[in-house]
């Protein structure tokens, strides 16, 4: 045994919580899922469209396994008319590029069984573009904006790309929102020092703001 948590390295801790967080989110029924991704993505609509009127552009992730379905704000995003944006993964270079998507006919099956936008259907995103938000899938989050993936890094990787770009363009960074169900709140994710951290938490009880100034779209 590796003894008490607080012994261990991150990355082990890691690796320990993300396999308590897979199960966990796995074993929450699919009707209970469906409800609660309905109930998350009519708080996001009503948040974005009261508190962030000027919202232009959204990144989502495209749901796989067990995470909160987003395609209701996806869709809500094309009748609205803000920019839909979806990311395609490169699993050689643990990169993520970015395209805007109209309708579920430019995505299509991609790396980890993902879907992802079909490049010979919709153009690439410039390199300078930037979001105005950016909804981040994960297995556990906390209040304080931690935040768990899968570990392939490819999030935090994209945030210090985006954090890049927001120096030398002078604008400011994306709000980074983490998207699941309250079930997957935990007191305190594992964090090491490249962990990009959440400005807010989007969950079946709504958007709420983690403090983290860097982030938050008044900032
Ligand atoms: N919907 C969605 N899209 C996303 C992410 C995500 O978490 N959700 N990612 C978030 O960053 C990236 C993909 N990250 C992934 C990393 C690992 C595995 C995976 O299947 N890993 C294996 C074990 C490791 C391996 O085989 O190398 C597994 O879990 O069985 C899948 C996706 C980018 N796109
Ligand atoms: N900004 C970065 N630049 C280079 N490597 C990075 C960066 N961020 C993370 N990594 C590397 O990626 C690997 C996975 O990181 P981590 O465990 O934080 O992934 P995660 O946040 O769970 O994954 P994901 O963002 O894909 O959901 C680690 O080996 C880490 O060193």
């Amino acid at each position: 045994m590796a003894g008490t948590d607080e012994m261990m390295e991150p990355t082990d801790r890691k690796r320990a919580a993300r396999a308590m967080a897979m199960e966990l989110r796995g074993s929450i029924a699919e009707e209970l899922r469906e409800e609660r991704s309905r109930a998350a993505c009519e708080g996001a609509k009503q948040w974005l469209g009261q508190a962030w009127p000027g919202c232009s552009s959204m990144m989502l992730y495209m749901p796989f396994r067990s995470e909160l379905d987003v395609r209701p704000l996806i869709e809500w995003g094309w009748r609205s008319g803000i920019a839909v944006i979806v990311p395609r993964c490169l699993p050689e270079q643990r990169f993520m590029e970015l395209y805007r998507i109209h309708s579920w006919n430019d995505v299509h099956a991609g790396a980890y069984g993902i879907m992802e936008p079909d490049p010979s259907r919709v153009p690439r995103c410039g390199e300078q573009f930037m979001p105005d938000v950016v909804f981040v899938p994960g297995l556990a989050f906390d209040r304080q904006g931690g935040r768990l993936g899968y570990g392939g890094g490819y999030y935090d990787r994209f945030y210090d790309r985006l954090h890049g770009l927001s120096m030398k363009l002078e604008r400011s960074m994306p709000l980074w929102i983490g998207c699941g169900y309250e079930a997957q709140l935990v007191a305190e994710v594992p964090m090491e020092e490249h962990d990009a951290r959440l400005g807010a938490i989007m969950t079946e009880q709504g958007i709420s703001l983690t403090g983290n100034a860097r982030t938050n779209p008044q900032a």
